[in-house]
């Protein structure tokens, strides 16, 4: 799963976050660790890093089923802060499937089990014609 030059997963992106998303059933997880490089204030993970990593677990969900889809919202609670050199897992799952609409849950752990931040989204699932408008070329 995944493309090359996605900011979170792409392997080929030197910008990049290069998380690694796996199958779990209808789940998804990634690992992350958090380096100096990802922080905002001393010592803690950037908002937007936790953000983008939540957003894509959401986005591999439906991609998991063969959807395509765009988040078109995403609400997060940040519980504790990310610390550099802690290694988290974020964590997906629908909690709602309709034809043009998919809820996910996410969730980013510590790994001794600590809530770091979850998320709710709402993903919209792209007909052919939508991924075309955007310029969304698939891989195969
Ligand atoms: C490599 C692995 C893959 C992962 C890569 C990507 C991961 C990251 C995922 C993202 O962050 S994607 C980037 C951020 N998102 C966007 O840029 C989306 C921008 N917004 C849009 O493109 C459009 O607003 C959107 C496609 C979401 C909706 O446009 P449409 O014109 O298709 O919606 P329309 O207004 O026609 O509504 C269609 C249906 O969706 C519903 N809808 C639209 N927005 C909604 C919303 N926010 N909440 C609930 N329902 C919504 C709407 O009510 C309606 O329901 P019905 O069909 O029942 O009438």
């Amino acid at each position: 799963m995944g493309y090359d030059y996605c900011f979170v997963c792409g392997d080929k992106n030197p910008h990049g976050l290069k998380a690694k998303f796996n199958a779990d059933g209808d789940s998804v997880w990634a690992s992350f660790h958090c380096e100096e490089r990802h922080i905002g204030w001393p010592n803690v993970q950037h908002g937007g890093i936790t953000s983008a990593l939540l957003d894509e677990a959401c986005a591999y969900v439906p991609l998991n089923m063969d959807l395509v889809t765009v988040t078109a919202e995403l609400n997060i609670s940040f519980k504790t802060p990310v610390q550099v050199g802690e290694t988290v897992r974020i964590e997906a799952h629908p909690t709602k499937v309709n034809k043009r609409l998919i809820l996910v849950e996410a969730t980013m752990v510590n790994q001794a089990g600590e809530l770091k931040a979850s998320a709710q989204a709402k993903m919209l699932v792209l007909s052919k014609t939508q991924q075309a408008a955007m310029g969304i070329e698939t891989q195969a």
